[in-house]
């Protein structure tokens, strides 16, 4: 196997650079990359992995080039400068590093509280140009301050635990944050519009999405107690800025205090040298321990994935440790020749896919053997659809996926059993792994059937009647078709019987329609593997 090429195109920590060495991986650190993307369209065709920061924008376009490409990794937490539907499409996995930065950014968020506070860049603007303006800056004290805090993740939790040491009152507004974890946080969670009437200071912590874009637009804003204080250190566009310049001027909000702007790098902005406005250049994770944390971790998820097919901390795809990935492989790849089965059989618009886990393939990472099952299922008719990309593909044509675990019922330890219903039928194939690592299918329509999967077959049905093994064996040889394997089942003497044929040449059309004269036979399908 030839090395996996790594490009980072972001200013990660070295120490980065140094894993992917250790570990085997070529890299090539072009930390300046990100910020010209012609060049990164051009040069991204070589790549396995790209780890980035925020500069780096991932987009369509960017993708479509990426022909190698099977992860990205980012060194942070917002993924909101990759398109994750176009990866995803791609089968592309995105993977973050959730905690790394987190109370690094908490703590600039409390900083630039104190700032604003006290107006600290301006009183040492003044300062260090021999005003010495005693009168000018006169702060507010924070102790017995309410903080609102929009966003009570993880950063936001920290923000809270820092916030109640400091004797604040914090309100948090989170739809998802439950009542047990705010009681353990010292927090009262409130709604947004109870947040706006009564916090003196505002902090944001949510990620960037299409329900907290301008989460504090104009009329939120307008809602603020007079006097307030606006912390941002989450995402621009989470703030309406034109409005927040407007209400600065007014006066009605008292300060603000911004790292992270709608358009980055920000070198104009309406938010600009308005008093008490204080700036920086998103450092909310510029610390040396947050960005060794971030690089290291980052590296290391990458190289797991590309060296053992591990996945952690991915927001496109369920994770799988480097110790479940080999044991798990035949079964994604049985999950995937079921789906392939069923879906080379049905001409219809399926309606519901259900998947049944028994025994021991029950304890494993099913979301990834059902992604890997869906994937199947829809190759015949999307060529190229990934694992990745499955469920969610499934899911914008209306499939419905149902899983169901259970322990061993019959005579093997892990039996996967893949139904598919459309308008018409509902048809059910089941399998499992054979010595390991070998995929073989058991069940068809209820019927027993041994048989394990070549890259070309032929399944037939039939009515149970004699002269028939004889006949297809006779056809197939005059034609010079070689019978790899032929193996047969049969619901009761003289009722439904199936064939699955393994062969060596493809069959073409004229010999199955020739095929589906003989005598009994119901049906004839062509397979590939
Ligand atoms: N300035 C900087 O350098 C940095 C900025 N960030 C930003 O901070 C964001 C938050 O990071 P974490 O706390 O780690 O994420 P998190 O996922 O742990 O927390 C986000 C919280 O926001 C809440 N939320 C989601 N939608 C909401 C809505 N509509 N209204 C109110 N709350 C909502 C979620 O329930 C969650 O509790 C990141 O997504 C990133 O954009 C993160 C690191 C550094
Ligand atoms: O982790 C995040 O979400 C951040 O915003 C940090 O961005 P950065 O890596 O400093 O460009």
């Amino acid at each position: 196997m030839t090395a996996p090429k790594v490009l980072i195109s972001d200013a990660l920590s070295p120490a980065a650079v140094q894993i992917f060495k250790d570990r085997g991986i070529e890299v090539d650190f072009q930390p300046a990359l990100g910020k010209d993307k012609e060049k990164l369209a051009e040069i991204i065709g070589n790549y396995d992995g790209l780890a980035i920061r925020s500069a780096t924008k991932v987009t369509s376009a960017i993708l479509a080039k990426a022909t190698n490409l099977k992860v990205i990794g980012r060194a942070g937490i917002g993924v909101d400068n990759v398109d994750i539907p176009a990866a995803t499409a791609r089968g592309v996995i995105v993977m973050n590093t959730p905690f790394g930065n987190s109370i690094t950014t908490a703590e600039h968020a409390i900083a630039m509280m104190f700032a604003l506070a006290r107006e600290i860049p301006a009183a040492d603007a003044s300062t260090q140009a021999g005003k010495w303006e005693k009168n000018r800056f006169m702060g507010v004290e924070i102790t017995g301050k309410v903080l609102g805090i929009i966003g009570c993740g993880n950063i936001g939790s920290i923000v809270a635990d820092r916030a109640v040491g400091l004797k604040m009152r914090v309100i948090a507004f989170d739809p998802f944050l439950s009542a047990e974890r705010a009681l353990e946080l010292g927090v009262e969670k409130v709604e947004l519009d109870d947040l706006l009437a009564r916090a003196e200071i505002i902090t944001l912590h949510t990620p960037m999405t299409p329900q907290t874009r301008n989460i504090l637009s104009r009329e939120a804003l307008a809602k603020t107690r007079p006097g307030v204080r606006i912390i941002n250190c989450a995402r621009g566009g989470l703030v309406d800025e034109e409005a927040l310049a407007e209400l600065l001027k007014s006066g009605h909000v008292a300060g603000a205090a911004l790292d992270v702007f709608v358009e980055e790098p920000a070198t104009a902005n309406p938010l600009f040298g308005l008093p008490n406005v204080v700036c920086t250049p998103h450092l909310g994770a510029s610390t040396t321990e947050a960005q060794e944390n971030v690089a290291l971790q980052v590296a290391e998820q990458m190289s797991d994935y590309l060296l053992r097919g591990a996945i952690s901390n991915a927001v496109n795809f369920p994770s799988i440790t480097a110790e479940e990935a080999p044991r798990l492989k035949p079964y994604i790849s049985l999950a995937e020749k079921l789906g392939s089965f069923a879906g080379q059989l049905t001409e219809t618009d399926i309606k519901t896919i259900r998947i049944v886990y028994e025994g021991d393939v029950a304890h494993m990472k099913i979301k990834a053997l059902t992604s890997a099952a869906v994937a199947g299922l829809l190759r015949p008719a999307l060529a190229d659809i990934n694992i990745v990309a499955a469920p969610s593909v499934a899911r914008e044509r209306g499939i419905v996926i149902e899983e169901t675990t259970r322990e061993k019922t019959g005579d093997h330890d892990s039996l996967i059993t893949l139904e598919v219903e459309t308008e018409n039928l509902t048809r059910a194939v089941a399998g499992t792994i054979i010595a390991g690592t070998k995929p073989r299918i058991v069940q068809i329509k209820g019927i027993n059937v041994e048989a394990d999967l070549l890259p070309r077959m032929l399944y037939i049905t039939n009515h149970d009647r004699p002269g028939f093994i004889g006949r297809i064996g006779t056809l197939l040889g005059e034609n010079g078709i070689n019978i790899a394997h032929m193996q047969f089942g049969r619901d009761f003497e003289g009722g439904n019987a199936i064939a699955l044929v393994g062969i060596d040449q493809v069959v073409g059309e004229t010999l199955l329609k020739e095929i589906n004269t003989i005598p009994n036979v119901v049906q004839v399908k062509a397979l590939t593997f």
